[in-house]
């Protein structure tokens, strides 16, 4: 029977060794011999942390202490600290990962008295759940953005634009902070692009126009597309001046030069509505709705420039 127990121990795909009160090793298998390259006749008898250095011997000896001294089992999982042992893991693929992850348990070893002599411990190699969880998590975090991003341009979409602009009004309301602006912009005689050039070539255009946006937002600022060929820009901690600015800044980068495409270059414009938060002003439509306001008096009074919202200038229109 003990021969047939020896047999498994060697054999077993675990990592599996015994350590003395005093880290002195008693016993060590197939596996630990073949992953740390230390032969069993050569690590019986001596001192783990002098066959491994760079074992992180405080962390590990008080782990085995307390088996020791409490008398019970111990574990460790590879989440809360990935590996003791540097051992190679041979994956292909190893999403980032390179020493081998490793599940520890820890057990006493008692004699006929009921006292530990030893401890036992056992290494399982966790290295495949490591590398799916961590592909997983990467895969989640690549959905979660993208069900964020407008598919054809790259920017925000309409649904997080929405959501980013609730959270503005309730930072506001809460913590009574700067106020934000909100920048719409649509651009000009769309249809006609795409009539004249196709729409493979008005895609480009939008594609053009927001990559020129983004090149002069900083970076808390929020960039969506709002719908077709209208777009929604958020400027955190930014009054009715500095969104203006802004907001002239953005007309002229996108105006700078037509658009090269395949089908000819395209002269672009946008006109432009300003709006900032304001008591009156208290909800996201309301905000939306004002610089939607400012977008129609742009539109109406030339295209190709930037209204700020005033309840006067809603009047007129
Ligand atoms: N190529 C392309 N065109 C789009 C997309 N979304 C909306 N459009 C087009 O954008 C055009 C918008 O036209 P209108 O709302 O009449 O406005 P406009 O021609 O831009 O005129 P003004 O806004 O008054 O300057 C329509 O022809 C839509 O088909 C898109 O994703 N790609």
């Amino acid at each position: 029977m003990e021969s047939l127990c020896d047999f498994i121990v060697k054999e077993l795909n675990v990592g599996v060794f015994v350590l003395d009160p005093q880290y002195r090793v008693r016993l060590w298998n197939r596996f630990m011999a073949h992953h740390s390259g230390v032969k069993s006749e050569d690590a019986l008898g001596q001192p783990l942390f002098e066959l491994f250095p760079e074992l992180p011997q405080k962390w590990l000896s008080k782990k085995v202490d307390s088996v020791f001294v409490l008398k019970n089992f111990a574990f460790t999982s590879w989440e809360q600290r990935p590996y003791l042992f540097r051992f190679q893991h041979n994956r292909p693929i190893t999403g980032g990962i390179d020493f081998m992850r490793q599940n520890f348990t820890f057990m006493p070893v008692r004699d006929d008295a009921g006292e530990v002599q030893a401890v036992a411990v056992t290494l399982i190699d966790a290295t495949d759940s490591a590398i799916y969880q961590t592909m997983l998590q990467s895969a989640m975090q690549r959905l979660e953005e993208n069900s964020n991003r407008d598919g054809l341009t790259g920017v925000f979409n309409r649904r997080y634009t929405d959501a980013r602009l609730s959270d503005e009004i309730q930072r506001i309301q809460r913590y009574q902070a700067e106020p934000f602006s909100v920048v719409l912009f649509d651009l000009d005689h769309f249809k006609q692009v795409n009539d004249t050039y196709g729409h493979l070539a008005g895609d480009e255009v939008l594609r053009e126009v927001a990559r020129r946006v983004q090149v002069v937002l900083r970076e808390p600022d929020v960039f969506g597309r709002y719908g077709g060929e209208e777009f929604i820009l958020i400027l955190p901690q930014t009054d009715q001046h500095g969104a203006r600015v802004v907001a002239e800044r953005i007309r002229a980068a996108i105006a700078a030069e037509p658009v090269a495409s395949g089908e000819g270059t395209i002269p672009v414009t946008a006109s432009l509505g300003v709006a900032c938060f304001s008591p009156e002003l208290g909800t996201p439509q309301a905000v939306t709705h004002a610089a939607d306001e400012a977008l129609y008096h742009s539109k109406h009074t030339g295209r190709n420039q930037v209204t700020v919202h005033s309840p006067q200038q809603a009047a007129q229109d």
